[in-house]
Formats: structure tokens, C-alpha cells, sequence
């Protein structure tokens, strides 16, 4: 199955970097395929204008609907279909997270809007709504200048997850957030030299105690998350508050 993805943007070139690396060869095995739209292809002025004044005011200026409403028609369709799942970044959006990477990594079509200036005119994600699987979704809480680099972001974790694009699926498994790691963060990682500039990998990894390797990895898993992420440690962990 190829997964389809849609960029659109009024900087497609952000998008130029998803035929390097990992990505450019799951597009090569035919995997993933990605196509990257310049949203002034849809305007019709001269200035090739896709922004404008705020209704009711306020600082700034905002996306016009005509051109997405347009691109959407040529990209996507004019008909409702549930399958297909659009993505609008946004600083107000629900938090982006692995369960959301997971679910999103079986999808037959992505298509992400990637917003600039202060925003897009909300009747577009409204529309959206009403054709297809909306997703309004946040990195962070931290202010980027528009959709392009959290869509970046986004494709990767999804990718990275479908089926076949990971030579050694195995090393999904250990990962910080995933879920063979009960939520909680990755244990410190460690390989040759045994001895680096007066600093030395932990005995009991070179011990060839499994036992006690795994052991020393769960309580180093332990205390990283409950001192950098008590958000995501609960009673269930037994871990002593
Ligand atoms: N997590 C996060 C998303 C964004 C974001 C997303 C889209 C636009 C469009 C204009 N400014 C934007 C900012 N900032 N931070």
C-alpha cells in the first residue's frame, strides 16, 4: 500500500528535503509518495495575493479561503472522503503525540495545509471538516512562523512508522514514547570506545548480565522520567514520588 502525501504551502520548497535521507528512499521503494503544492497556483491577481485583513480587526493578516477552497477541489476532490486525513498545524491545536503518529501511519493520504502569516481563514479547516478526517495539531508550546516545519516534523514520525520503511522494525520498539516502553523516557545509550576521554561505559553493560542490564535499564529509564518528565510517571509505575 503507498501512502500519499500532500503538501501545500506557499514555501513548497520546505518539502524539497523529503527526497533525501530515509524518506527519498521509502519514495523510491514506492512506499511513500510525496507531491508539494504552491498554494499562489490556485490565485488568480496578478499579485498572486493569498492573504488579507482581519475581520473585526487586530494585528496582522489572514490566509484567504478562495485559494485553499480551490486547491482542495484539484488536489483532493469535491466529494466527502473519510480517508483521506488533513493536517493543519497550529499553535491551537491538540498536542501532536506517538499514538497520533501511530494511527496517522496507516493512512492511504495525507494531505497538509500549512499555514503562514497569522493563521488561515477558519471556514477552510470548517470545509475541511465537513469533507474529510480533520486534524488540528500542535508540536509544542512554542510559536513557529507557519505550518511547513511542524508538517516536516509530523512526516517523519508518521513514516518512520508505516510498514516496511524501517529496515530493522526491531529499534521502533525501545524507543522513548513507545509503547514497549510503558510511557516512559529511553534509557541512556552507550557503544565502543569502553573508555572516551576519561569517561567510561557503565560496568554492567559490558557485564553480559542480561539480567542485571535490563534491570539497570528499567531504573535509568525510571529516574530520567521522573526527573525530566514527571508528566508522564503515575502511580501505576510504582515509582516513589
Ligand atoms: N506548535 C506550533 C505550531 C505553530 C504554527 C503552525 C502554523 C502557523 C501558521 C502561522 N503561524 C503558525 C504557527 N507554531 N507552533
Amino acid at each position: 500500500m503507498t501512502m500519499r502525501l500532500d503538501y501545500l504551502s506557499i514555501f513548497p520548497a520546505y518539502f524539497d528535503v523529503l527526497d533525501i535521507s530515509l524518506l527519498g528512499k521509502a519514495a523510491v521503494n514506492g512506499l511513500v509518495e510525496v507531491h508539494a503544492h504552491d498554494l499562489r497556483d490556485w490565485t488568480h491577481d496578478r499579485h498572486r495575493t493569498v492573504d488579507d485583513t482581519p475581520c473585526g480587526g487586530g494585528a496582522g493578516m489572514v490566509m484567504k479561503p478562495d485559494p485553499w477552497g480551490e486547491a482542495f477541489d484539484e488536489i483532493i476532490g469535491t466529494e466527502p472522503d473519510s480517508s483521506v486525513h488533513v493536517i493543519f498545524p497550529s499553535p491551537s491545536g491538540a498536542p501532536f503525540t506517538q499514538s497520533a503518529a501511530q494511527e496517522l501511519s496507516s493512512a492511504v493520504r495525507i494531505v497538509f495545509c500549512c499555514g503562514r502569516y497569522e493563521g488561515i481563514d477558519h471556514r477552510v479547516i470548517d470545509y475541511a471538516r465537513s469533507m474529510w478526517t480533520v486534524h488540528e495539531v500542535s508540536l509544542g508550546d512554542y510559536v513557529l512562523n507557519g505550518g511547513e516545519v511542524a508538517a516536516l516534523a509530523i512526516t517523519e514520525a508518521v513514516v518512520r512508522l508505516v510498514p516496511g520503511f524501517m529496515g530493522n522494525p526491531e529499534s521502533l520498539a525501545e524507543e522513548s514514547f513507545s509503547a514497549g516502553q510503558d510511557g516512559l523516557l529511553e534509557y541512556p545509550l552507550f557503544t565502543r570506545p569502553v573508555s572516551w576521554r576519561g569517561l567510561d561505559v557503565p560496568e554492567v553493560l559490558m557485564s553480559g548480565h542480561h539480567g542485571r542490564i535490563a534491570k539497570w535499564r528499567r531504573d535509568e529509564s525510571v529516574r530520567l522520567t521522573c526527573e525530566r518528565r514527571p508528566d508522564l510517571t503515575d502511580s501505576d509505575f510504582g515509582v516513589p514520588h
